[in-house]
C-alpha cells in the first residue's frame, strides 16, 4: 500500500474542550522546521495578554518566528501571506469571546481555513468544577458564528481580579458566572493552568512541524 502523503492525512486527534473530537480536514500549504506564528489576543483585564505572550515565549523558546497582535489594535491592512499558523486567544465576558476577535476571524476566514489554526478560549468556567460546558458552548457558539473550525481548542481558567472590578462586574462574576457568590473566592485569583498551555502549545507545533 502506497503511503499517505501527510497532508492528507490530519492528526489523528484533536484537544477540543479536553475531548478528542475528529480533526477538521483542511489542507495545510507547508511544513518546516521553523514557522511564522501569528498569535493574535483579545483580553479585557489582561489575563489572556498573559497567556499569549506565554505562548509567544514557548514557540520562541522552540525556534519559530513569532507576532503577537493585540485584536483590539490590528490594523486593517494586515499583510498575513507569510504565516504558517496562528492561535487565536481570546477571553470571555458575558458568555461572549471579544468581537475584535470575532470580526478578525471574519476578516480572513479564506486564509485560516488554509492554515493550522489554534483556539485558546479563556474563562472563568474552563476552571471551575462542574462549569465546563458552559465553557465549551462558549466555544461552540464562537465556532458557529465564524463558521470557521480550529485545528485544536483549549478551554482555559482565566483569573479573578476582584480589586479592580467595578461593581456591576463583580456582580455579574459571583452571581452570573459562578452562580452563588462563594464567599471563598472573593479575592483575586489566577486560575490558569501553565502547565496545561504549555502542554498545549507543544501539542499543536507536533501537529503542524
Ligand atoms: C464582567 C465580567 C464578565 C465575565 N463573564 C464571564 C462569562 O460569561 N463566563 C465566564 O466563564 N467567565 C466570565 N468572566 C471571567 C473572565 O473570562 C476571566 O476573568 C478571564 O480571565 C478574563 O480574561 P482577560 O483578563 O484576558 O479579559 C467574566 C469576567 C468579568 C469581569
Amino acid at each position: 500500500m502506497k503511503p499517505v502523503p501527510w497532508a492528507i492525512m490530519p492528526p489523528l486527534e484533536y484537544r477540543h474542550a479536553g475531548r478528542i473530537d475528529r480533526p477538521h480536514q483542511c489542507l495545510f500549504h507547508c511544513r518546516r522546521d521553523i514557522m511564522n506564528v501569528l498569535i493574535v489576543f483579545g483580553t479585557t483585564e489582561g489575563q489572556t495578554k498573559k497567556v499569549a505572550e506565554r505562548v509567544a515565549a514557548h514557540f520562541r523558546g522552540r525556534g519559530h518566528h513569532v507576532e503577537l497582535q493585540d485584536s483590539a489594535a490590528l490594523a486593517s491592512d494586515l499583510e498575513l501571506g507569510h504565516v504558517d499558523a496562528f492561535v487565536i486567544a481570546a477571553s470571555v465576558h458575558q458568555e461572549h469571546h471579544q468581537e475584535a476577535v470575532t470580526n478578525f476571524v471574519f476578516a480572513h476566514h479564506d486564509l485560516l481555513s488554509t492554515r493550522p489554526c489554534a483556539l485558546i478560549s479563556v474563562s472563568l468556567s474552563a476552571a471551575l468544577e462542574g462549569h465546563e460546558a458552559y465553557a465549551q458552548r462558549y466555544v461552540d457558539r464562537f465556532v458557529s458564528v465564524t463558521a470557521w473550525q480550529p485545528r485544536m481548542t483549549l478551554l482555559l481558567g482565566g483569573a479573578l481580579r476582584f480589586s479592580k472590578y467595578d461593581f456591576f462586574q463583580e456582580q455579574f462574576v459571583k452571581f452570573v458566572v459562578m452562580k452563588s457568590g462563594d464567599p471563598n473566592i472573593e479575592r483575586d485569583h489566577e486560575f490558569t493552568d501553565w502547565n496545561a498551555l504549555a502542554n498545549f502549545a507543544d501539542r499543536f507545533l507536533e501537529t503542524i512541524g
